[in-house]
């Protein structure tokens, strides 16, 4: 487990195109064949290995204002592993989750991709081939069908794919446990945890190598839940994905395979205390 933190606000990316993500036009190996049919003995982590993403005495204050949100955190983030940030309402993860995503940028400090500073290189890059953001209200759009979301995505990543993102959209339908007779309904026919799934598919679909969710089971019955981390820790322990899940939710927590805990700044002090993971797995 994991004691930290928070940070960051919305600004415009900067576009310094470094040569970060050699193969990210190249054809999408097929996560959803490998999601849906690997068994578990398969499992792979490089859990021991670099980091993809780190935080490096990371601040943040939004200009609204000036409040400082995060100070000086430091953490690295490792594919193959489930992390779960929690804290207080109003400790900022959600900030966090952006600065991560590369929606915002540090006050102070740095993101690091790939041992690379996520300011110096295309954000919009990085958005749409290299982490998938499954967020709290989905933001599926409702006029379209579930595969025509899910294809949105494909489209705007500009990645080529080795089959038809039709049938890409059917396996990652399966991969999240949702039948392929919802391919064409409309997204306002869905229910909550029906919708989280098309959003986690949707995240899924361009082959990121980091999947970060807020609150993604948040409102949903204890079996979806359990269902969802189910699929998310076989994203990581399976398919080497580096999964960072903001979470209220205690069950999550204890799920996850590191917690990564914010106190409110003004209360608390940065710390850097870990929890170990709970299944002893890594
Ligand atoms: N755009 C903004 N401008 C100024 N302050 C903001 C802005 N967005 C959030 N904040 C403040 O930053 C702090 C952290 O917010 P954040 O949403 O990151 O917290 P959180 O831990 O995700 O909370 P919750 O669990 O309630 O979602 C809060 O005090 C909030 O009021």
């Amino acid at each position: 487990m994991n004691t930290t933190q928070r940070f960051d606000e919305a600004e415009p990316s900067s576009s310094d195109h470094s040569p970060v993500n050699q193969d990210k036009h190249a054809q999408n190996p097929g996560l959803n064949d490998a999601l849906v049919s690997r068994p578990a003995s398969d499992a792979v982590t490089s859990a021991t290995g670099p980091a993809i993403l780190e935080l490096v005495d990371v601040s943040y204050a939004y200009s609204k204002g000036g409040k400082q949100i995060l100070h000086n955190l430091s953490h690295a983030f490792k594919p193959g592993l489930v992390y779960a940030i929690t804290g207080p309402s109003g400790a900022g993860k959600t900030t966090l989750l952006s600065l991560i995503s590369g929606l915002t940028s540090p006050t102070g400090g740095k993101v690091l991709y790939q041992g690379k500073d996520l300011g110096k290189q295309d954000r919009y890059d990085f958005r749409s081939h290299d982490i998938g953001v499954i967020f709290q209200s989905f933001n599926l759009l409702p006029a379209l069908t579930v595969t025509e979301n899910i294809v949105l995505s494909m489209d705007a990543s500009g990645k080529k794919f080795n089959k038809p993102k039709q049938e890409i959209a059917l396996d990652l339908l399966e991969a999240v446990h949702l039948p392929k007779e919802y391919a064409n309904e409309r997204i306002l026919h869905l229910s909550g945890g029906e919708q989280q799934r098309v959003a986690i598919a949707r995240a899924l679909s361009y082959d990121p190598k980091i999947i970060v969710a807020d609150e993604p089971t948040g409102n949903l019955d204890l079996g979806t839940q359990r269902d969802i981390m189910d699929i998310f820790a076989r994203l990581a322990h399976e398919n080497d994905k580096c999964v960072i899940i903001v979470t209220h939710s205690p069950e999550v927590a204890q799920e996850s395979d590191e917690v990564f805990p914010l106190a409110p700044l003004r209360r608390n002090k940065p710390t850097s205390a870990l929890r170990p993971a709970a299944s002893g797995r890594h």
